[in-house]
């Protein structure tokens, strides 16, 4: 168990995780995935979830009960967290009271990793040590990704690890392209091919030997050629270009028919949808945590325990009409003459994800 025998003073600096990859690859799948099972072992994981709009989805989703989470909210971290602000939660988790054993940073969907990866190395405290950039991909979409984002061949290179997720989407051979394109793209990282982001976690935690060593692994960029690239914003503005989060928070319950077609056929542009929603339905009282990515819909069942019933969607896109997104959403909001749909919840359901 690391860290466990070690004194205080001798505790090895923690290493700090980026898990990037684009909007809906799978990234919150893997920080729930690492909780639970690192923490089956023992190990404590620190986690610092980012999101880009205004709600924090992502923290929401992520297991609750962690102990050492924090969310940067407000932006998409890699342009709006200041240095100091990601220096200080670093330095936070890594108190020695804390007691923890690796720190995960979960990006939004359109950082920039290699940003973040800056922004780790420069923290001074002796007890941060950068831990290697595992890059999620989602198999479904990586090729028109590709198209829309040729950046995202850059950040695939710079990467330790690739999770090439979400393999149950597509054909045997399909995958076998992606992975080509994958191991073309980053030669020397491991490859994985994942559902729900299922790796073991001993290969993330491993992961800085090996981006400590000094041997430059060809195709990639060694630590200190990170550094140095200080002017080069030219990629950053690329993925951000456009692109804008609309949010839209409702005390009232939600009508699942007007939602489910507004998940299945989003506005245009928007290419993620993510969040809780309240229906008011009698059996149908739980938390649903919905999403869709470019088109694919999945909805979960949970509990709300104490919370207050409400619904907050995040949706993502470029090109994006802010107000058509939320004339829609507001439209879905139930009204008596709903209470006839008896089967509308159906349209929700089929969506359910157990
Ligand atoms: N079919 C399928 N769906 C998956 C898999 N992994 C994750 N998902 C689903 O994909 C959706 C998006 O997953 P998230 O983990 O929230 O993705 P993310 O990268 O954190 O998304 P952003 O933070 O918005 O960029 C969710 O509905 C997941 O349940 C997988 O292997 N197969």
């Amino acid at each position: 168990m690391p860290g466990v025998s070690a004194s205080r003073s001798a505790r090895p600096p923690v290493p700090v995780i980026v898990v990037a990859g684009f909007l809906g690859s799978g990234k919150t799948t893997l920080l729930n995935h690492l909780l639970r099972t690192a923490g089956a072992t023992g190990t404590r994981l620190g986690v610092l979830v980012n999101d880009f709009g205004s709600v924090n989805i992502d923290a929401l989703l992520v297991s609750a009960q962690v102990d050492g989470a924090v969310s940067l909210s407000n932006g998409c971290m890699c342009c709006t967290v200041d240095a100091d602000g990601l220096a200080d939660a670093l330095t936070s988790l890594v108190r020695p009271g804390a007691k923890i054993d690796a720190i995960v940073i979960e990006a939004s969907g359109i950082a920039e990793p290699k940003s973040l990866i800056r922004m780790v190395t420069a923290v001074a405290d002796p007890r941060v040590r950068y831990g290697g950039l595992v890059y999620v991909v989602d198999a479904a979409h990586i090729h028109t990704l590709r198209e829309e984002h040729p950046e995202v061949d850059a950040h695939m290179a710079i990467a330790d690890l690739i999770l090439v997720n979400k393999a149950d989407l597509i054909s045997d051979s399909d995958l076998r392209a992606v992975e080509e394109v994958v191991a073309q793209m980053n030669p020397t990282a491991a490859a994985l091919v994942t559902r729900e982001a299922r790796v073991d976690p001993a290969l993330l935690f491993d992961i800085d030997e090996a981006t400590a060593d000094d041997e430059p692994r060809s195709g990639q960029l060694t630590l200190d050629e990170l550094l140095l690239e200080e002017h080069d914003h030219s990629d950053h503005q690329h993925l951000h270009a456009g692109y804008e989060a609309v949010t839209f928070r409702s005390d009232e319950p939600l009508d699942p028919r007007r939602l489910a077609r507004f998940l299945e056929r989003p506005p245009s542009g928007c290419f993620r949808i993510k969040g809780i929603v309240h229906f008011d339905l009698p059996r149908y009282r739980q938390k649903f945590v919905v999403h869709g990515v470019g088109g694919f819909v999945r909805v979960e069942r949970e509990s709300w325990e104490s919370e207050t019933p409400s619904t907050e969607l995040v949706a993502i896109g470029r090109g994006l009409d802010p107000d058509a997104v939320r004339a829609e959403l507001q439209a879905a909001i139930a009204r008596p003459e709903d209470a006839a749909d008896e089967h509308g919840i159906l349209s929700v359901l089929r969506h359910v994800h157990a």
